[in-house]
């Protein structure tokens, strides 16, 4: 299935080829396009799936204060929020492994396993702090009034994902929800993107995410990718791959209608 909705794929999808067309039905193709406006589209056929730590959410914060408690329990001094917050993205194991090997630790040892149930059991309640991004409320209102499936595809394990959804009631609005333990797979890894856009079936995908991460996914996936700025990326804007970047949630609609 063809999942971008540039011209190469609806080229791509669409057969006969263009000549081919006018050679066979030269009338139709003939005639002049009706000079009504086009009326503003729906949505029907898009699903816009989105990451959740850093584009929908803003938990760096708990992030933060999760990663020193568990650290601190073990001993260890704690890191400032700039140096946890450069671990998200992809998934706790990772991060945990990071801290781990921050702190002297063998990041692949015996305390890895322990450490990482440690942190899941507090991330589950770890969102006193965390708020969406302004503006993410009404856009996720805007684009499902609007006819479109929305998706999760975090690489935050499914229950903590879940439980600061429910706590924020971000919730209702999604119909598939895949967190990082979802399948035996996460981001980059395409599939993670694939599987949630399956199970939301719709004919074109997007996918809105912070990070290297998400735009590595996204690429990988061939689906177009929005880039919000404000989130937890590394690199300069113009060194993530992206389709069009965003800073202020109010423009992401128009963002999504402009590539159908
Ligand atoms: O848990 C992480 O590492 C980040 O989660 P995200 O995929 O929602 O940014
Ligand atoms: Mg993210």
């Amino acid at each position: 299935m063809c999942w971008w909705p540039d011209r190469r794929c609806s080229r791509a999808a669409r057969s006969p080829t263009p000549a081919l067309t006018a050679r066979t039905s030269a009338p139709s193709a003939l005639r002049p396009r009706p000079r009504v406006a086009d009326p503003l589209p729906r949505l029907d056929t898009v699903a816009v799936i989105f990451d959740l730590d850093g584009t929908l959410i803003d938990s760096a914060a708990d992030i933060h204060a999760t990663a020193n408690r568990v650290m601190g329990e073990m001993g260890h001094a704690a890191l400032s929020r700039a140096e946890v917050q450069a671990y998200v993205g992809k998934g706790v194991p990772n991060l945990v492994a990071r801290l781990l090997e921050h702190h002297g630790q063998d990041p692949a040892g015996p305390l890895l396993a322990p450490t990482i149930a440690r942190f899941e059991a507090e991330y589950l309640t770890a969102h006193s702090q965390t708020r969406p991004y302004p503006g993410v409320l009404p856009a996720l209102e805007r684009l499902a009034g609007d006819g479109a499936a929305l998706g999760l595809c975090t690489n935050k394990p499914l229950a903590p994902a879940r439980a600061v959804m429910d706590h924020l009631g971000l919730t209702r609005h999604f119909a598939a929800i895949l967190g990082g333990d979802s399948l035996p797979l996460r981001k980059p890894d395409p599939e993670h993107l694939h599987a949630t856009a399956r199970a939301l079936d719709r004919r074109k995908v997007i996918f809105v995410g912070d990070s290297e991460v998400d735009a590595d996914t996204a690429a990988a996936a061939r689906v177009p990718f929005l880039l919000f700025t404000e989130g937890y990326r590394k690199s300069p804007v113009d060194r993530i791959a992206h389709t069009a970047a965003f800073a202020d949630w109010s423009h992401l609609p128009r963002l999504v209608t402009d590539l159908l």
